[in-house]
């Protein structure tokens, strides 16, 4: 088996690190309810929210030695994007790989298998999101790639595209379109924002959004009561 180490082209720092400022959510809404990394990849501790460009990882199932090899490849604002080529729940990944990646400026690791060490993870404060957690131990024999595109939790991911991560999962922005998302999602904040002062002040979701007449289209009675406003 071959190994492919590539150089990559990361989205630019200004627009990675606004992206931070934003929810999962909102950046998926964003870019069309796309890029959505499976829900099933999830924080292993509460509280972290990180944007980073990916420096992707395809390893082999049981087997972390490409994510020594990636280490060396990772830069300051980076997000390590680990995939195996078959399903695996092995502990890929712990505190010990945190702490040397954690030394060249890695914000977080997302992870398509398992990672260990949580509570060590925590206390150093390197989010993680992974679809299992597992003590169980990886061997070092096998080749794999890095910074090629792979499919982790169902997205196609290149290196430096954009990785948004918080408490409701993970979301993938391409590259090239990342100044777009940004835009998109500062309009959607702001929309949101002025939805949540008229909710705040009692006015219906019914009338800040125009629903009514729609409700009425499709038939929605109110039965021996009269809607009240
Ligand atoms: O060493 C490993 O294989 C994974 C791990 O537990 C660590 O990085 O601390
Ligand atoms: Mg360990």
């Amino acid at each position: 088996m071959s190994i492919v180490v590539r150089n990559s082209r990361r989205a630019e720092r200004a627009t990675v690190d606004a992206l931070a400022g934003f929810g999962v959510a909102t950046v998926h809404e964003a870019q069309g309810r796309t890029g959505l990394i499976d829900p099933a990849l999830r924080p292993v501790w509460a509280g972290a929210h990180i944007a980073g460009t990916a420096v992707t990882v395809s390893v082999p199932p049981g087997d972390n030695w490409m994510l020594h090899v990636a280490v060396e490849q990772c830069r300051e604002g980076d997000v390590l994007v680990v995939a195996p080529t078959s399903p695996s729940e092995a502990g890929y990944f712990g505190d010990l790989i945190a702490t040397a990646v954690a030394a060249r400026g890695v914000r977080g690791l997302v992870i398509d298998a398992g990672c260990r060490d949580v509570a060590e993870l925590q206390r150093m404060g390197f989010p993680v999101w992974a679809r299992h957690i597992s003590a169980f131990g990886t061997v070092k024999e096998t080749l794999g790639d890095v910074n090629t595109p792979i499919v982790c939790g169902g997205q196609r991911i290149e290196a430096g595209d954009v990785i948004v991560a918080d408490d409701d999962g993970a979301v993938a922005v391409p590259r090239a379109t990342a100044a777009t998302v940004l835009a998109a999602a500062r309009a959607r904040e702001e929309k949101e924002a002025a939805s949540r002062k008229r909710y705040a002040s009692g006015e219906l979701s019914l009338d800040v959004n125009a629903m009514r007449e729609r409700l009425a289209r499709k038939g929605l009675t109110y039965v021996d009561q009269e809607p009240t406003r």
